[in-house]
């Protein structure tokens, strides 16, 4: 591609393929750089783009909610990433989870064929000329690091972020197991492994009691987590009951076929914890088990997540793991459309920046796809971010960093009702009643990771 006018994207992530799209489908010619499979990131296994590292699931889908707000504003603003994320859905009550290899497959295939996209493999050691838009992740390669640690003049902040296993769905005991969605939502979509109270109590102290991995660095800087996302050992070392009201609580699951879960007489049936399965292909060989991200000794993984009920003879495809995720102060290096404040040719998206998650992650790369393609067809106003949820939350941090951020014009997307109640804090969330708007917001959409080291 020898176009003057081509942009570059670097890294093939859950931003990085959205931005590549939009960039394309905007008319410009645009080079997606990945380095899988020459060079792999501690996370990823494939050489696919768009990757999900840990989680199939894309979070809750309901448009009230921060992430089913962003997948509908997403669909409307012809996502890729949440089209494709539509097409591979998977059974997940109300959640949107995808089979992740059909997904990522289908995005390379979708990127590949397009004929504005060049899919150059390899990896970039530094930022080059022109426009560019970075979306290396919170894993970016050590010399792409080092050359934006030079450019930014800043360091890095960071928290850390570990991956659950995966197990074969004919090693699950299903005698044992029960099909269920959590208060019947949708399609009875988990397998949900029940512990007694005996059963949970040797559970918790095993859990207590683990060998972890080797933390490296980790410890020395006294390991910071993301609270929405701790490893299973850390919500078991926070108290006995702390995973029974975290990814174990009991309530809303319950086995059929020991009768209507209504019926009084059934209440003493209910289990004192529960364990969640979810599908993870379309064929239901594989199951992910939820909220079990962990550091612990892999040897150790299997002999205690066997002691659950139903996974006494568990084959494990995959077992955790867990990394430091990098990301930079996005509130003082950039501007809200996601340029570089020092170098407005350069756009920012995805976890580099700060936004935690796959869903935000798409969002991310939407709105600097779409604002790297504007900078090279000469357009003289840039798009601002554009959903309900990033509109709020740009608006809200506007106002509770004004040293950072220019005030948002009082454009709230193409939802606008939901972004006024959000707005006005009239919308709450389901189980964030007791939060403050920033951090729902922070949780789920926005530029919080950089934001908490300056507010
Ligand atoms: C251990 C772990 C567990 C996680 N669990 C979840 C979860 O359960 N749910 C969730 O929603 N989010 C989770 N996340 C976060 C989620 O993975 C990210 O928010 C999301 O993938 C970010 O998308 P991205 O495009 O910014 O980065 P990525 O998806 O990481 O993509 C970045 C890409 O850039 C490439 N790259 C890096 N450096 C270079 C270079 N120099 N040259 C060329 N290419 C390069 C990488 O190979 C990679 O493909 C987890 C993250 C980690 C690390």
């Amino acid at each position: 591609m020898t176009n003057d006018n081509v942009i570059q994207v670097i890294g093939g992530g859950l931003a990085g393929t959205e931005a590549a799209w939009q960039i394309a489908q905007a008319g410009i010619p645009v080079i997606l750089h990945e380095m899988r499979p020459l060079r792999s990131s501690p996370a990823h296994h494939t050489e696919h783009l768009a990757e999900l590292v840990c989680s199939n699931s894309f979070g809750a889908q309901a448009s009230d909610r921060a992430s089913g707000l962003l997948h509908e504003e997403l669909r409307q603003l012809g996502s890729v990433v949440i089209g494709k994320a539509d097409s591979h859905a998977v059974p997940a009550g109300g959640a949107l989870a995808v089979d992740r290899g059909q997904f990522s497959q289908d995005l390379t295939e979708t990127l590949s064929r397009h004929p504005l996209i060049e899919l150059r493999r390899g990896e970039l050691h530094a930022i080059p000329e022109g426009v560019v838009v970075l979306a290396t992740g919170p894993l970016t390669s050590p010399d792409l690091a080092a050359d934006l640690h030079r450019f930014t003049g800043m360091e890095y902040l960071s928290f850390f972020d570990a991956a659950s296993p995966i197990i074969v769905g004919e090693s699950i005991d299903r005698d044992i197991a029960f099909l269920a969605s959590r208060y019947d939502k949708g399609d009875a979509a988990y397998l949900n492994c029940p512990m007694n109270k005996e059963q949970y109590l040797q559970f918790w102290q095993a859990l207590c009691t683990a060998e972890q991995a080797e933390l490296k660095d980790f410890e020395r800087e006294n390991a910071k987590f993301f609270e929405a996302c701790l490893p299973i050992e850390e919500l078991a070392r926070r108290g006995e009951d702390t995973m029974r009201y975290g990814p174990l609580k009991p309530v809303g699951l319950f086995d059929a076929r020991k009768g209507d879960f209504r019926a009084p007489e059934n209440q003493s049936e209910r289990p004192y914890a529960v364990v969640q399965l979810r599908q993870e292909d379309k064929a239901g060989q594989l199951w992910n088990m939820v909220g079990f991200q962990t550091n612990l000794r892999w040897g150790e993984q299997k002999r205690i997540f066997q002691m659950i009920p139903g996974l006494e003879n568990a084959e494990f495809v995959r077992l955790g793991v867990m990394h430091r995720n990098t990301f930079i102060n996005a509130p003082q290096l950039l501007q809200p459309s996601l340029q570089f404040k020092n170098r407005p040719t350069l756009l920012g998206a995805g976890q580099l920046i700060g936004t935690e998650g796959y869903t935000a992650a798409a969002a991310g790369g939407w709105l600097a796809g779409t604002n790297a393609a504007r900078i090279a067809l000469g357009k003289d106003s840039l798009v601002l971010p554009p959903t309900t949820m990033m509109g709020a939350l740009f608006e809200f941090i506007s106002s509770a960093a004004p040293k950072h951020f220019q005030p948002m014009p009082p454009n709230f997307g193409i939802l606008p009702e939901l972004g006024e109640k959000i707005k006005n804090k009239q919308l709450r969330y389901g189980r964030y009643r007791d939060r403050s708007l920033f951090d729902l917001a922070s949780w789920k959409a926005g530029l919080s990771l950089g934001l908490a080291g300056v507010i």
